[in-house]
């Protein structure tokens, strides 16, 4: 089924939104955190209008949502985004400091028409991490303890849309379901590229998430939804060594190291398939006492950068375009001097009709100051390219089955 198509099946938020009700939303506010402290708060005002929509219309919402994975760094109670929501939602958030406890649910009973609750990391529940059909979340801890309290599910978190997790595709088994606005957005913008047949849609594919970036340039060109692909990040190295068969030692080594061989067979296999259509660097940018090109057979330790030719031929593959994918960034932006290659070539972008998403990309739009000019900022990372790559979301797949179930 086309995304368009999946779209207008999924109800809309406004019929799970009944004054009085209590409606269970689960959105996506995870953030990157260093030292407890957020450092973009993107993800959280993209959510705030669905959290103010809800208690506009007079229902009693309960917010689930995580930060982090247990174990790192940045798995935090999300007391710290109450002072966020609050400030984008601008009314007050109530916290609890428990997730489907008998705290918590005290909290939902208590609630009153218009009032916001948000329930502390859903993650904090071992059981949300494992992965498992809609069926079986149906009858975890979390779903078993909350849904009999609620009226309505409203899912809106885009970027957790491919986790089969219990706060994803648990409550849709058991309660009438919505899509909320941030995933009607971003479902609709990727809906409209791939009705463009290709047709002037350009994509700059870059990052680190390279087995996933490699399926969805195959996906596209192969059903023809993007016109050119031009490739940089640690996805163009894999397709420059692919290409020109760049293995000397230090490369070899770097390769192992990334354990990027495997890729570099796909990436070559892809070339073979529609090599004219995909743009792979001429020369990378290297740390040698500061940022030097090379052109890519001097190529001798690991690329940071594209290179200034090949940002002037990227930068022609997005002039031939009026849509245009950016999905990673182009080096290690987190040096500005690595950062040359994604900026030059977001704000060259951001002339067009620019479409992009991943939690760096983002980052490196606003230091580009085009972030603001974009058609499309995707809320996504992996769900993102994933949508891109044409795989059906496990929470869109459980939002179909609940709207046959109780909306048939
Ligand atoms: N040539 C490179 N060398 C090292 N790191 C790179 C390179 N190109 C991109 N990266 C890194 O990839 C990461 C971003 O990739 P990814 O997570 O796929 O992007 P996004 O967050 O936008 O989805 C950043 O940490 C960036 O520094
Ligand atoms: O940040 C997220 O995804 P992303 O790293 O793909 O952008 C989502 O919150 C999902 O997190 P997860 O990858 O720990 O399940």
């Amino acid at each position: 089924m086309l995304l368009n198509e999946v779209v207008e099946k999924l109800p809309n938020m406004s019929k799970c939104l009944e004054r009085g009700k209590v409606v269970i939303i689960r959105i996506d506010i995870n953030s990157p955190i260093v030292d407890g402290k957020i450092l973009d708060d993107y993800r959280i005002r993209a959510h705030a209008q669905t959290l103010r929509l809800a208690s506009e219309a007079g229902v009693k919402s309960v917010v689930l949502a995580h930060q982090g994975r247990p174990g790192q760094d940045d798995f935090t109670s999300l007391e710290v985004h109450k002072p966020y929501l609050e400030k984008y939602v601008e009314r007050p958030i109530k916290f609890v400091d428990d997730v489907a406890g008998p705290e918590a649910r005290r909290q939902i009973r208590e609630l009153r028409d218009g009032e916001i609750l948000l329930l502390e990391n859903v993650r904090l529940l071992a059981e949300e991490v494992i992965e498992r059909v809609p069926e079986a979340q149906a009858e975890t801890y979390l779903v078993k303890k909350l849904a009999p309290l609620g009226h309505y599910f409203v899912f809106d978190g885009f970027a957790v849309a491919h986790r089969s997790q219990p706060s994803v595709v648990g409550f849709p088994m058991v309660l009438p379901s919505c899509i909320g606005p941030v995933f009607e957005r971003e479902l609709r913008a990727l809906g409209a590229v791939f009705e463009r047949r290709g047709e002037g849609v350009m994509l700059l594919a870059g990052g680190a998430k390279i087995p996933d970036t490699l399926k969805a340039v195959e996906q596209l060109l192969k059903n023809n939804f993007v016109e050119k692909v031009a490739v940089g990040g640690l996805v163009g190295f894999v397709f420059a060594v692919a290409k020109y068969g760049l293995l000397n030692d230090e490369i070899r080594r770097e390769v192992e190291r990334g354990g990027y061989l495997p890729h570099v067979e796909r990436a070559r296999q892809l070339l073979a398939k529609y090599g004219n259509k995909i743009h792979v660097p001429v020369d990378f940018a290297v740390e040698r006492g500061g940022r030097i090109d090379v052109d890519v057979y001097s190529l001798s330790q690991a690329p940071l950068d594209i290179g200034r030719s090949t940002i002037l031929l990227f930068k022609e593959v997005v002039e031939q375009g009026d849509i245009v994918i950016f999905s990673g960034p182009m080096g290690y932006i987190e040096n500005k001097v690595f950062a040359t290659g994604t900026v030059e070539l977001l704000r060259a972008a951001a002339k067009k009709r620019l479409i992009l998403g991943g939690g760096h990309t983002i980052m490196a739009a606003e230091m580009a100051g085009v972030l603001d000019r974009a058609f499309h900022v995707s809320t996504g990372g992996r769900a993102f390219i994933q949508t891109l790559g044409g795989e059906e979301m496990p929470a869109v797949k459980a939002l179909l089955m609940s709207a046959k179930k109780f909306w048939p």
